[in-house]
């Protein structure tokens, strides 16, 4: 399939009413596809009617009910069409999705949420085994064209990065306002730095804190991850504040001409 045959060609998206769903209808009928807006209720026929000319089908989905979805589609998919979920773990869907189906079948993340800014649009992108390059290409050349950033990787690479940037920035987050919370005898202690933790804090936990419980159960590296940060503790418990403070000075390493050491 050549480029030009595939650019304006039929997108399916099955929860297209959803924040995520929304922004993707919007973005690709912008960079010139048609779209087939699919939601609940999905019944037979709203799944026939909407799949049968997509040349790719975008599962905009919470992962809670994916399996069933799968199980509404998988004697509706017919290869060559290409089957793309925005999960945002990768091995368990990758699973999943091809045990229903045996046609090509492209896992994407997309590293943001339903409002991106310019420099946040990157997308990990993890293709089947046996989907060829050409469908893989086209997914990316998709999401290239709707403004993203997509890079190529593995599900298990790409559980592995999640695991310690998105698992483990919401299960310190929760630890430590955990340990803090019924003491009301420190409140009067609240300094600013603290002020803007917490703030930081507030959208993920009052807002997002199902999702994230939910990508920690399902993400396969989530305990290692837990492990790495617990070794760092035993460091800190240890009294070694000095080598930890080294080491994270890592993030801040281009600003420093002493490669991350502090002078
Ligand atoms: O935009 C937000 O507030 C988000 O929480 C988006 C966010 C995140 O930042 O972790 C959440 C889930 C997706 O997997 C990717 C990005």
């Amino acid at each position: 399939m050549s480029e030009g045959e595939f650019s304006g060609c039929t997108v399916a998206v099955i929860g297209a009413q959803g924040r995520m769903g929304r922004m993707f209808c919007t973005r690709l009928r912008a960079a010139g596809y048609a779209v087939e807006e699919i939601d609940r209720p999905l019944t037979k026929s709203s799944l026939a009617a909407g799949l049968a000319e997509a040349k790719v089908i975008l599962l905009c989905i919470p992962a809670a009910v994916f399996d069933t979805v799968l199980q509404q589609i998988r004697d509706i998919l017919r290869p060559p069409q290409v089957l793309v979920d925005i999960t945002s773990v990768k091995v368990q869907p990758m699973r999943q999705m091809q045990r229903v189906y045996n046609g090509p079948i492209v896992g994407t993340h997309p590293l943001f949420g339903p409002e991106p800014k310019a420099d946040e649009v990157r997308v990990a992108v993890t293709p089947a085994e046996g989907t060829d390059g050409e469908h893989v290409a086209m997914v990316e050349d998709m999401f290239t064209r709707m403004g993203c950033e997509p890079f190529r990787t593995t599900p298990e690479e790409h559980d592995e990065a999640a695991a310690l940037i998105q698992g483990l920035n919401f299960i310190t987050t929760v630890s430590y306002l955990a340990t803090l919370a019924h003491k009301d005898e420190i409140t009067p202690y609240l300094t600013p730095s603290f002020q803007r933790r917490l703030d930081a804090a507030q959208k993920m936990m009052t807002e997002d804190a199902e999702l994230f419980e939910g990508l920690f159960e399902a993400n396969p590296s989530s305990l290692d991850a837990v492990r790495s940060f617990r070794n760092m503790l035993n460091i800190a418990a240890g009294g070694d504040i000095n080598v930890l403070v080294e080491r994270a000075l890592w993030w801040w390493r281009e600003n420093s001409n002493t490669g991350g050491v502090r002078q």
